[in-house]
């Protein structure tokens, strides 16, 4: 469903993403790990559009959307949680779900999206910044599936949260997953996090995949030497 080749971002002479080769499949959830600075989030920002490309192809349910606009790859199906929780934060939590439904979901909250996030029906007039991390983590998820996305691109999603709500992540994002047919991308640096959720893991190294092995084989010292400084 995502097809990325020969895939090269820089910043100015920069260059950050190199000779990057990733496919991910219907349905799958690929975590994408790697050190600080290995460039996870220029790749999210530039796969949903924010950072132009150089070079390369990124192949979208069939479609080429490499010299594509943030906004035409969202109606196409990609949806984005960027890291640090970019919540609304003097909005209340129902209006800044709304602000993710498309134009066919005519404002309303569907219910399926509580069911999801119980917390956030309960807290539905609260401003968002005044939830806890956890809590404004969720509210963002939510947001980013108002929109009804194939591809749910998510950005170190665990950066600053605790650990038992970690782990209740990780199975919720499961949960979606299999109720809603997504695909999911997510970088993350937390090992535990990243074995509880995904089917195949990636790793990045200055720019390109040093390595990746399915979840069922992954041999965890080898993983955790890639993210050890
Ligand atoms: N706007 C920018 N201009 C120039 N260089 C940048 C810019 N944003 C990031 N970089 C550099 O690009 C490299 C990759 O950064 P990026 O944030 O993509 O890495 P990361 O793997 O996501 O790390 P982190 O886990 O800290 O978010 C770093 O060396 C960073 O300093």
């Amino acid at each position: 469903m995502l097809k990325i080749q020969d895939y090269h971002v820089a910043y100015g002479q920069s260059h950050i993403i190199e000779n990057l080769n990733i496919e991910v499949k219907e349905n799958e959830i690929v975590a994408l790990i790697g050190r600080n600075g290995m460039g996870k989030t220029t790749l999210m920002k530039s796969l949903i559009g924010m950072i132009p490309a150089q070079s390369g192809q990124v192949l979208f349910r069939g479609s080429d959307v490499f010299a594509e606009k943030s906004y035409q790859r969202v109606r196409r199906g990609m949806g984005f949680v960027p890291q640090g929780r970019m919540v609304f934060a003097t909005m209340t939590v129902e209006d800044n779900i709304k602000t993710g439904l498309s134009a066919k979901e005519k404002g309303k909250i569907p219910a399926a999206l509580y069911a999801i996030f119980p917390v956030l029906e309960e807290m539905k007039t609260r401003l968002a910044g005044n939830l806890s991390g956890g809590q404004q983590q969720q509210l963002v998820i939510a947001r980013a599936l108002a929109g009804n996305p194939r591809l749910l691109l998510l950005d170190e999603p665990t950066e600053g949260i605790q650990p038992s709500i970690i782990k209740e992540m990780a199975q919720t994002l499961r949960k979606i997953r299999d109720q809603r047919g997504l695909t999911i991308v997510v970088s993350e640096q937390v090992l535990s996090f990243v074995l509880d959720v995904a089917d195949r893991v990636l790793v990045m190294e200055k720019g390109a995949v040093v390595h990746q092995e399915e979840r069922q084989t992954i041999d965890e010292k080898t993983i955790a030497g890639y993210l050890s400084v």
